[in-house]
């Protein structure tokens, strides 16, 4: 297994044009791997604003020409694409969807987003993905050479379920396309990729498209890469920017050896209703 990974954010502008987003996605990954990023990632609706009236026209199906740019780049460059997400069309549905592409350009992970973004702040954002998308009802987890690695989008996040799930399951990184915004990004950002990495004493990727004040949705941007120990090792401004990180993952194991939290928990004792009869999960 391998544990050095060089990861580039790609923290693109998006604007109102797919094929215009598709051409700058690829062109900063070109620029990602000549900096030598072995796995590059895209933001949530890097070719889509993020608006409701927008996923559906800016919708594709399987192995439309989003997903058909990011494997045939990654087959090109040798690297590992987190493709963001785009609004992935299937029957009458619309989902909220991450394809991972290998250095063979083979889709190898399909994450559609679990939880959807419904909230209303009082004098802050409001949104409801509900009105146009539907969730996904998968965990996702996928084998690579730096062993396993989980994927989530923006408010799946919030779900520590979530990602403890993931981190049961062996995962070292969870990758996060995200767009949060000027109310819960100053709020909430880097205290939840923090939050979840040192939970789960695992890396944390979160990669925002870059701001644009003119947008319904203004991003947060400050895409982000958090280690084990909760340390926050890069985060970007707000404008565009390819990040390059590169990571120890044998951190993760480390970490878990020296702070043994994941080996101590109580199973026994994390239920609720009446002691050794299981009636509601957590
Ligand atoms: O959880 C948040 O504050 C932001 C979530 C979000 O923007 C999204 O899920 O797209």
């Amino acid at each position: 297994m391998k544990n050095t990974l060089t990861v580039a954010q790609v923290q693109m502008q998006v604007v109102r044009n797919k094929a215009e987003n598709i051409a700058s996605a690829c062109r900063l990954i070109r620029r990602a791997a000549a900096q030598g990023a072995e796995l590059v990632m895209l933001p949530e609706m890097f070719c889509c604003p993020y608006e409701n009236s927008a996923f559906r026209p800016y919708g594709e199906t399987f192995g439309g020409p989003a997903q058909q740019a990011l494997s045939a780049l990654a087959g090109e460059k040798k690297i590992w694409i987190v493709g963001g997400s785009v609004p992935e069309l299937e029957g009458e549905r619309v989902y909220n969807t991450c394809f991972v592409y290998n250095p063979g350009g083979q889709q190898v992970a399909r994450h559609r987003k679990m939880h959807l973004f419904d909230i209303r702040v009082e004098g802050g954002q409001s949104f409801r993905e509900s009105d146009t998308l539907s969730p996904g009802n998968d965990i996702t987890v996928f084998d690579s050479p730096w062993g396993k690695l989980g994927l989530c989008i923006c408010f799946d996040l919030r779900f520590e379920e979530l990602a403890r799930v993931m981190a049961l399951q062996g995962v070292r990184a969870i990758f996060v396309p995200a767009a949060f915004n000027m109310t819960t990004g100053p709020a909430h950002w880097e205290l939840l990729f923090r939050q979840r990495a040192v939970d789960n004493q695992l890396f944390t990727f979160g990669t925002s498209p870059a701001r644009n004040e003119q947008e319904t949705y203004v991003a947060w941007g400050h895409s982000i890469v958090c280690d084990p120990w909760g340390t926050v090792l890069h985060q970007c401004g707000a404008g565009e920017e390819v990040a390059v990180t590169t990571v120890d993952l044998t951190r993760v194991e480390a970490v878990r050896q020296q702070l043994p939290i994941l080996s101590a928990r109580r199973e026994d004792v994390y239920f609720i209703g009446q002691k050794g009869k299981k009636d509601c999960a957590i």
